[in-house]
């Protein structure tokens, strides 16, 4: 990590409003994401935390406001921020009938990697034993861990991870917690949503951004 990596604004919000059916779900919400920054979004069941990593990775439009990428408007460098954004939503790409290591490969290849020993990514995620089973054979976090594997080969800076803990264990959520603490020491920044405790990312480490909405 050099000094120049850290503080260096990787994302920016300006004013984002983003109100769906009667609901103002955020209005006017700015924020800045530096190299180095580890950022919850925090709130209640349906406050608008997917809304709005949707809106950030550029998957959603926002009804007012804009997200920028380093300095500009993330729809005028679709290509340069796409290149440095690693997206892992709710379902993160796994089909049920293609093999762990079949999902895998696909990924990373759809992601432009060709050079990387799949086998041993899934062993990083403790897969191994499992690569060439069916995903949809696998349990709840054997599935989650298949989609997480491609973060261990990765070049984007900006991670951004709809409930990356959900159905792993105790241990993986360590291993995953080191992971983000390591990519952020590296320049990157991690943006998620998690509705479990944590242990290594501690609140003196990790920003928050909280959201309740309200009726229009
Ligand atoms: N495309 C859409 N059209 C209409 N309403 C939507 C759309 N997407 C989300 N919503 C609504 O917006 C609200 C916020 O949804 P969102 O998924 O962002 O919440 P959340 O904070 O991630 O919730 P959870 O903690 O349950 O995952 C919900 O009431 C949802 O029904």
């Amino acid at each position: 990590m050099t000094d120049s990596n850290q503080q260096k604004s990787l994302v920016r919000a300006n004013e984002l409003t983003c109100i769906r059916e009667d609901r103002i779900l955020f209005d006017q919400l700015s924020f800045e994401i530096n190299a180095g920054d580890i950022v919850q979004i925090e709130g209640p069941n349906g406050a608008g935390k997917t809304s709005l990593l949707r809106i950030i990775a550029g998957l959603s439009r926002p009804y007012a406001g804009e997200i920028q990428y380093i300095d500009t408007d993330i729809n005028q460098c679709r290509d340069e921020f796409n290149e440095d954004l690693l997206y892992l939503g709710h379902l993160a790409g796994v089909k049920s009938e293609l093999t762990a290591d079949e999902n895998l490969n696909f990924n990373l290849r759809l992601s432009g990697y060709d050079d990387f020993d799949s086998y041993d990514l899934l062993a990083k995620v403790n897969l191994g034993g499992f690569e060439e089973a069916l995903a949809g054979h696998l349990s709840a976090g054997q599935h989650r861990r298949t989609a997480l594997a491609r973060l261990w080969h990765t070049n984007c800076r900006i991670w951004i991870l709809d409930e990356p803990f959900t159905a792993i264990d105790k241990k993986g959520v360590e291993e995953l917690e080191q992971l983000f603490i390591e990519h952020t020491q590296r320049g990157g920044c991690v943006i998620m949503t998690t509705h479990q405790d944590m242990s290594l990312i501690t609140d003196d480490v990790l920003r928050k951004i909280k959201l309740d909405y309200r009726f229009v």
